[in-house]
C-alpha cells in the first residue's frame, strides 16, 4: 500500500507534505550550556554547519537550518578526532587501563566511559558535550512503571524484557571488568542505563577499514546526535577517508527555519518505542502483531497434543512467531501457520496427515497456493476471529489508558501503539465482505483462493465495488 501509494501521488506531493508537516512553531536554543558546546567544538577544530539547536513543538529538542539547504549537500562533517569508538577509547585510555582478559563490546565500553566523564562533572575533558546529553530517559519503555508496562502491547512486552537483560548483561560485564582493572566502582545500575541508554538513542553504525567485529562498529558522534528521525528523510551517511571526516549528505532540501532530519531506519513505532522512547503518526512501517492471538486461539476438536505438533512443525520451518498485519499486507507466515493450525483431524502417525502436511509444505516453497479450497476458507474464517480478538483487546487496553495516571508522553506513546492496533478492523470488515463475495463466485467453478485474494488487494488499494466486478471479470476472462 506505502509503494502503491507513493507512486500515485508522487514525489512532488510528498515533498510539500514533508514541507506542510514542517510549518510548526519553533523555538531556536540559546542556553549558556549550547554556546559553551559550540564554542568548544569551534575551538576543537569542528567544521562549521548550517544547523543550530532548537525546540520544535512535534519532536522536541532537534536541529534547525540556518540556511537553506539544497539536495546533496553534506549537512554535517564529525572530524575523526570527535568520534568515540571502541577504538578511539583503547587509544585514550591506554595508559591508564591494565591489559584485562575481559574483553567489553563497544556498547558496554562507550556507556561506561559516557557515565565515567559524567561523573567528573566540570572536570571532564568533554564535559562541554556530557552537559548537553539528556538528563534522563523516562520516555523510554525500560523505564516506565509496572502499570504503564502491562499496558503495552505483548510483543513490545518481549522485546523489552529481552532489552532488559540485555542491559543487566553488560552491568555485570563493566562491574568484572572494572573488578579486572582493581576499581572499586560506584557506578550504580542507574548511573550505568543512563550512560547505556545514551549510546542505544544516539550511537551510529560506522563502518570503517579498520572495524573488526561487527558488533563493535557504533559511534558516537557529538553534534550530529541531535539530529532527530523521520522516515522521510533521504541521507547517506559514510566515512569520507579524504576528509577524515564522517559526513551526512542530505538527499531532501531544506528551508532556512526548518527542521533537519535523518532517518534511523525504515522502523515500525514498536522498535522506534523500544530503541529510542518515541513513536510517529501514520509510521508507514507500522504493522499489527497477532503472535499472542495466534497461539491461543482456539480450534474445534484441536487436541493439545495436536496443537504442539503443529507449532513443533512451525518451528522446524521457521514459521513460528512474527504473524503480522500491514495496512496492506497480511504476512506470509501468518497464513501459512494458520493453513496449518486449521487443518482438522490432525495426526501426524497417519497418511491422511502426512499428505497434508506435504501439501502445506508445497504451500511453503511455492509448489501450490493452498492446501484446499475447504482449509483455506477455514484459515480466512480463523483470520477474522483472531483479528475480532485483537481489535477487542486492543479497545480494552485505550479504555484502560484513559484512567491511567502515568506521565503524559509516556502515555500517549503507547495510547498511539494501540490505536494502531484498531487497524486490524480494516483487516475485519476486508475479510467478512471477501468470505461473501467468495460465495457467489464459487458457482462460476473459480478458485475462492484467487477471488480472496483479489478482493484482498483491491480493498487494500482503496478501490470500489465496482472495480472489484472490473477484478474479476478480467480473472474469468
Ligand atoms: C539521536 S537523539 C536526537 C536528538 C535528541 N532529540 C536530543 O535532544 O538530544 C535521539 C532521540 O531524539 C528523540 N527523537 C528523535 N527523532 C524524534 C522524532 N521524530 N520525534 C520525537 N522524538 C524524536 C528521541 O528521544 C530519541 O531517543
Amino acid at each position: 500500500m506505502f509503494g502503491k501509494k507513493k507512486s500515485r501521488l508522487g514525489r512532488t506531493f510528498r515533498h510539500r507534505q514533508f514541507q506542510h508537516k514542517q510549518q510548526k512553531t519553533v523555538t531556536i536554543i540559546k542556553e549558556e550550556k549550547w554556546t559553551n558546546f559550540r564554542e568548544w567544538l569551534k575551538r576543537e577544530g569542528f567544521p562549521k554547519t548550517n544547523l543550530t539547536l532548537a525546540e520544535f513543538q512535534d519532536t522536541g529538542r532537534g536541529m534547525m537550518a540556518t540556511r537553506d539547504i539544497k539536495a546533496g549537500e553534506v549537512i554535517i562533517s564529525v572530524p575523526k578526532k570527535f568520534l568515540i569508538t571502541y577504538r578511539s577509547l583503547t587509544n585514550l585510555l591506554k595508559g591508564q587501563l591494565s591489559r584485562s582478559p575481559v574483553k567489553l563490546s563497544a556498547h558496554q565500553f562507550i556507556s561506561l566511559y559516557l557515565i565515567l566523564e559524567y561523573k567528573k562533572g566540570s572536570q571532564s575533558s568533554i564535559y562541554p558535550y556530557i552537559n548537553m546529553l539528556p538528563k534522563d530517559f523516562d520516555n523510554m519503555p525500560l523505564n516506565y512503571n509496572k502499570e504503564l508496562f502491562n499496558l503495552l502491547p505483548h510483543n513490545v512486552k518481549v522485546d523489552v524484557k529481552s532489552q532488559r537483560a540485555k542491559f543487566e548483561h553488560d552491568f555485570a560485564a563493566i562491574n568484572n571488568f572494572l573488578k579486572s582493572q582493581g576499581i572499586h566502582s560506584k557506578i550504580t545500575r542507574k548511573d550505568y542505563l543512563w550512560g547505556w541508554l545514551c549510546v542505544n538513542t544516539r550511537c551510529i553504525y560506522l563502518e570503517t577499514k579498520n572495524s573488526d567485529d561487527v558488533k563493535d562498529r557504533i559511534a558516537i558522534a557529538p553534534l550530529l546526535d541531535f539530529l532527530n528521525h523521520t522516515y522521510e528523510a533521504k541521507i547517506k551517511g559514510e566515512f569520507n577517508y579524504m576528509t577524515q571526516c564522517y559526513e551526512i549528505t542530505t538527499f531532501v532540501p531544506y528551508k532556512r527555519g526548518d527542521q533537519v532530519f535523518i532517518n534511523y531506519g525504515p522502523h515500525d513505532n514498536f522498535f522506534i518505542l523500544m530503541e529510542y522512547g518515541f513513536v510517529i503518526p501514520n509510521n508507514p512501517y507500522n504493522y499489527v502483531s497477532l503472535d499472542k492471538e495466534y497461539l491461543e486461539i482456539s480450534l474445534p476438536g484441536e487436541t493439545e497434543l495436536a496443537r504442539q505438533e503443529k507449532l513443533d512443525l512451525l518451528l522446524r520451518h521457521g514459521f513460528y512467531g512474527d504473524y503480522s498485519l500491514r495496512i496492506s499486507e497480511i504476512s506470509f507466515r501468518l497464513l501459512t501457520a494458520l493453513r496449518l493450525r486449521v487443518i482438522q483431524q490432525f495426526d501426524v502417525s497417519t497418511t491422511g496427515t502426512q499428505g497434508i502436511i506435504l501439501k502445506w509444505k508445497n504451500t511453503i516453497t511455492g509448489l501450490t497456493e493452498i492446501i484446499n479450497s475447504q482449509n483455506e476458507k477455514s484459515m480466512y474464517f480463523h483470520l477474522q476471529l483472531i483479528c475480532e480478538s485483537a481489535l477487542l483487546k486492543a479497545e480494552q487496553v485505550l479504555e484502560a489508558l484513559k484512567a491511567s495516571k502515568a506521565t503524559h508522553l509516556p502515555l500517549s506513546h503507547v495510547k498511539l501503539l494501540w490505536k494502531v492496533s484498531t487497524h486490524v478492523q480494516c483487516y475485519v470488515s476486508r475479510l467478512a465482505n471477501s468470505e461473501t463475495i467468495s460465495y457467489r463466485i464459487r458457482s462460476k467453478s473459480v478458485d475462492t483462493y484467487l477471488i480472496v485474494l483479489l478482493i484482498l488487494r483491491n480493498f487494500a488499494s482503496g478501490s470500489s465495488w465496482i472495480n472489484l466486478n472490473k477484478l474479476i471479470f478480467l480473472h474469468l476472462f
